[in-house]
């Protein structure tokens, strides 16, 4: 099995005055990487940051913290560029955005950054499908895409089990609703990147949060491989 279990604390629900100082927090707490949500308040009903915000991020917490882009944004094609040059090192796109995949994927590649492809609660999985032999990593929303503090959506864990059976080294992410109560589902799910804001964020004790998540993913994997 090509992949393993990692997890990054979405920023979001975070304070944003201390930017850089809570991604080094998490870092500290044992994230595995970062996940940032860039809003563009077309795409969906909120506007978060955008390029200049990771480049100061970079300088801020230096080159090892991985930086996952979820760009929900309606013109994704227009960021790539200007994502990686500010130190991105993952662009994952929303293929409801996207009138092109797989022109937009090689872009990506070309810039030097990793593919991610998210779809929507409303969009099916076999949407996604004819792109996944191109790209790193999918991510499946357990949110309508915005806001944090949402509550997890159970019915979108077909789709991750049918990736999962599909594309068995592929990297599946979860976002949205996800923490101690319902990392389970996810995991048998198949999902092995598992973004978690609030719950992480702010929890009095994000560390041990962290590890539980990861933990449970661990443990299905290894079910999983045995079970091969
Ligand atoms: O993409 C997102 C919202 O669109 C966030 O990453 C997501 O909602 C994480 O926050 P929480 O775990 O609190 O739901």
């Amino acid at each position: 099995m090509a992949y393993t279990a990692k997890i990054g604390p979405s920023i979001l629900s975070s304070d944003l005055s201390q930017l850089g100082r809570e991604c080094e927090r998490m870092m500290e707490c044992g994230a595995d990487y970062l996940h940032l949500d860039v809003m563009d308040g077309h795409f969906v009903p909120n506007i978060t940051f955008g390029h200049p915000m990771v480049e100061c991020l970079r300088k801020a917490v230096g080159p090892n913290p991985f930086f996952d882009m979820h760009m929900m944004v309606s013109r994704p094609e227009q960021w790539v560029k200007p994502m990686a040059a500010a130190g991105a090192n993952q662009y994952t796109f929303h293929l409801e955005a996207s009138t092109n995949p797989g022109n937009l994927i090689k872009e990506i590649r070309e810039s030097g950054m990793k593919v991610g492809l998210a779809i929507k609660p409303g969009t099916t999985v076999e949407e996604l499908a004819p792109w996944a032999g191109q790209i790193d990593m999918a991510l499946v929303m357990t949110v309508e895409p915005g806001f944090g503090g949402q509550t997890f959506m159970e019915d979108m864990m077909p789709k991750v089990s049918w990736l999962r059976s599909q594309f068995p080294s592929l990297d599946i992410e979860v976002d949205g609703g996800v923490g101690p109560d319902t990392i389970h589902r996810c995991a048998e799910a198949g999902a092995n990147m598992i973004v978690s804001g609030s719950a992480v964020v702010s929890s009095v004790d994000p560390r041990s949060v962290i590890a539980l998540l990861k933990d449970v993913v661990l443990e299905a994997i290894q079910k999983r491989s045995l079970d091969r």
